[in-house]
């Protein structure tokens, strides 16, 4: 499962938690603008905006599991298993495949409105990488350094494109769904309640916190969207790059998985291998690692953006503890 988050603090911070049990030896990379992304049905993009984020390098081909361009417009991809459908080519459609859904986005909008233009015509399909890394079931959140954000899915009944008022994705349902459960927790509130139980007769609050009592807190997709959007609504905003980087991976670990929580086989347990963030108006890409609490930065531009080359750096997992003795 996963999580995925557009926090709002003066500028707009987007990325994702990764739950899984395997890691893909994914990294940080940068692809340069002058990086020619080749795709199976649809011309050859030789020149594009350039994208940092997290991604695995094949045959020297970034397979990108969530990102963000230097325009600001960020995108990730999250498991939406069971409903996910990819259709065959047809002609006359833009024909992209999901692995190349993000480079195909990413190279050639500088925000959501421009996104949602390029979706009008698009056709996800059915082409695998390659025998061994063959489509994972995916649905997509895009938002951008305005605070747009939409929400991509290709089901049975086609291509999808909702407007994500709230700036969160977790996996299954189908989003509409995810909102309308929304309803249900209107009165989860980080202020002790005012007794409507039972008006006429005193109620002892016993604890603080009790606002938010009936707050899910499952490892579940739903449960997860739900108690995201209370942290992240309620999250302040900092005066700082550091405040807000901050509050941001407050946000995204409230809704981590912790080893040994959700078996997933027997014996088996997802955890959340990297969270990611990236501040859209600047183009650092911050991240810590279940191994590694520390926060990590690669800022786009100390990259030669025009270059042909891709820019790898290995994710830093060594837990580093700050000895004071
Ligand atoms: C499985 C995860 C999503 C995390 C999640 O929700 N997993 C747990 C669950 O089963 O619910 C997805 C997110 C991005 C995906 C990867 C990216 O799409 C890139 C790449 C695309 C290839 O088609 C398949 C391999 C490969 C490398 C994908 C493997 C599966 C990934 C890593």
């Amino acid at each position: 499962m996963c999580t995925s988050i557009l926090y709002t603090a003066g500028d707009h911070y987007f990325g994702r938690n990764l739950d899984l049990e395997v890691s893909f030896g994914q990294e940080v990379v940068v692809t340069p603008r002058d990086y020619p992304f080749d795709f199976r049905q649809m011309p050859t993009l030789d020149h594009h905006y350039a994208i940092i984020g997290m991604a695995l390098v094949k045959d020297n081909y970034p397979l990108y599991f969530d990102g963000a361009n230097e325009e600001g417009l960020g995108m990730a991809g999250l498991n939406f298993a069971g409903l996910a459908h990819f259709f065959p080519v047809v002609d006359g459609k833009d024909n992209v495949s999901p692995f190349e859904f993000i480079p195909y986005v990413l190279g050639q909008c500088k925000n959501v409105a421009e996104a949602k233009q390029l979706l009008v015509n698009l056709n996800l399909v059915n082409i695998n990488f390659s025998d061994q890394l063959q489509l994972s079931p995916l649905h997509w959140l895009i938002a951008d350094r305005q605070g747009a954000a939409i929400v991509v899915e290709s089901t049975p009944s086609g291509l999808h494109v909702y407007d994500n008022p709230v700036g969160v994705l977790t996996n299954n349902p189908e989003f509409p769904s995810q909102m309308t459960n929304l309803a249900n927790y209107q009165s989860v509130s980080p202020a002790n309640p005012v007794n409507t139980l039972m008006p006429k007769k005193e109620l002892m609050t016993y604890s603080r916190g009790l606002g938010s009592h009936m707050l899910p807190g499952g490892m579940d997709s739903e449960s997860r969207f739900v108690k995201e959007c209370f942290t992240l609504h309620n999250a302040p905003e900092g005066d700082s790059e550091l405040e807000n980087v901050t509050n941001y991976f407050h946000c995204l670990h409230a809704v981590e998985q912790q080893k040994g929580l959700d078996e997933v086989a027997p014996a088996t347990f997802e955890y959340t291998i990297y969270s990611d963030g990236i501040n859209l108006a600047t183009g650092t890409f911050y991240y810590t690692t279940y191994e590694d609490n520390q926060i990590n930065a690669v800022q786009m531009h100390n990259v030669n953006l025009n270059s042909r080359e891709l820019a790898q750096f290995p994710l830093v997992k060594g837990q580093s503890i700050h000895a004071q003795n």
